[in-house]
């Protein structure tokens, strides 16, 4: 059997898009060997479509005092030469990366034992650890068309982001019925956004007319027993609550973004306004730019604000916008990565 290494980890942006690759791989018969970290959501959920979870210790570098820097550094080139000794006892075909800090000892691994390489970058602006794997992967796949100028042309294929399967499967189903009772989904990526959340808990009290489904994630938030306000701290099944929502209120993560892509809704984005080099806000400008979503920045992020924009978007010809919006997401991800390689 041959076998295949993956990476992508501690949080869900890089998560799930490894899990939809791996399962692809699993099923066309591939030995799966999945490389994380002790400390993210793979070490939380487990990996489930490889035959072998190998979890590392590893640190972040980026948003980290000078100390901090060094620690991470450290951790991931300790943890590179662990995984070079596995990659030579396991002799993969390949490897397969998907960004993030917790990319970075089986790509730099995987450099160091000649075994080919692919990358997958989610975001508009690419990782450092992909720029850097990206100058000896194989192939690089991106999301978004904006990212290409990052990359050599030559090797970079627009691929778009792959989703789960159950989401996939879904979304091809799904088309939008307007209802009278409208339903807001407020998601702020899978660790949750704390300010979006307390507003949006406000906002239920004063839109009684709506119904508002929030996941709120890991964070303390005040929470009134309200008729049209249901409160998830994370939701597993997620394609129910697009198909459930008339428009959805979020954080511009790739993972999500393409999500709302799949589903057609039309959104109102509050990007992470910490994310590396601002990505989150170019995931979703060329979006805003086709009229096709909202952009409320976080600075701008206020209980008046979010209500106005809404009640605005509750009133835009939400069928219309979904068939539009529709248009512009790559359901076939998972099968265009694994004929490439
Ligand atoms: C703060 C930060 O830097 N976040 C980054 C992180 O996003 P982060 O992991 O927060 O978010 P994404 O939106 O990319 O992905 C979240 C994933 O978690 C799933 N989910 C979420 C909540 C829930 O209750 N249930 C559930 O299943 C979503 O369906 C989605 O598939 O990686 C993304 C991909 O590299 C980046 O674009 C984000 O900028």
């Amino acid at each position: 059997m041959k076998t295949v290494f993956i990476s992508g980890g501690g949080t869900g942006g890089h998560y799930y898009p490894a899990l939809a690759v791996a399962q692809a791989l699993k099923e066309k018969g591939y030995k799966v060997v999945y490389i994380g970290t002790d400390k993210g959501i793979e070490a939380k959920k487990g990996f489930p479509y490889a035959d072998e979870v190998i979890l590392f210790e590893m640190e972040a570098v980026r948003g980290r005092g000078l100390l901090g820097k060094v620690k991470g550094v450290y951790s991931l080139l300790k943890t590179t030469f662990k995984v070079k000794k596995v990659i030579e006892k396991e002799n993969p075909i390949f490897s397969v990366c998907f960004g993030g800090y917790t990319s970075f000892p089986l790509g730099v691994g995987s450099f160091l034992t000649k075994t080919p390489l692919y990358i997958h970058e989610q975001n508009s602006i690419p990782s450092y650890t992909n720029r850097l794997l990206s100058l000896f992967a194989k192939k690089i796949f991106i999301t978004f068309e904006y990212t290409k100028k990052f990359f050599n042309p030559t090797k970079t294929f627009l691929t778009g982001m792959p989703l789960r399967k159950a989401i996939v499967e879904e979304a091809k189903k799904y088309i939008y019925t307007p209802k009278d009772k409208k339903t807001v989904l407020v998601v702020g990526g899978s660790q949750g956004a704390k300010k979006l959340s307390q507003i949006t808990v406000n906002l239920a009290k004063t839109l009684p007319e709506i119904e508002f489904i929030l996941i709120k994630g890991k964070w303390e938030v005040d929470i009134p027993s309200l008729n049209n306000l249901t409160v998830y701290d994370y939701y597993e099944n997620m394609e129910k609550l697009y198909k459930q929502a008339d428009i959805v209120v979020s954080r511009s993560g790739s993972g999500t973004v393409n999500e709302i892509l799949a589903f057609g809704k039309y959104a109102i984005f509050v990007p992470y306004p910490y994310a590396a080099s601002n990505h989150q806000f170019y995931n979703v400008k060329w979006l805003y730019d086709l009229g096709l979503c909202e952009i409320v920045e976080e600075k701008d992020l206020t209980e008046e604000i979010l209500k106005e924009k809404i009640n605005q978007s509750l009133n835009k010809n939400l069928l219309k916008l979904h068939q539009e919006i529709k248009k512009y997401s790559i359901l076939n991800s998972v099968d265009k990565i694994v004929e490439s390689f």
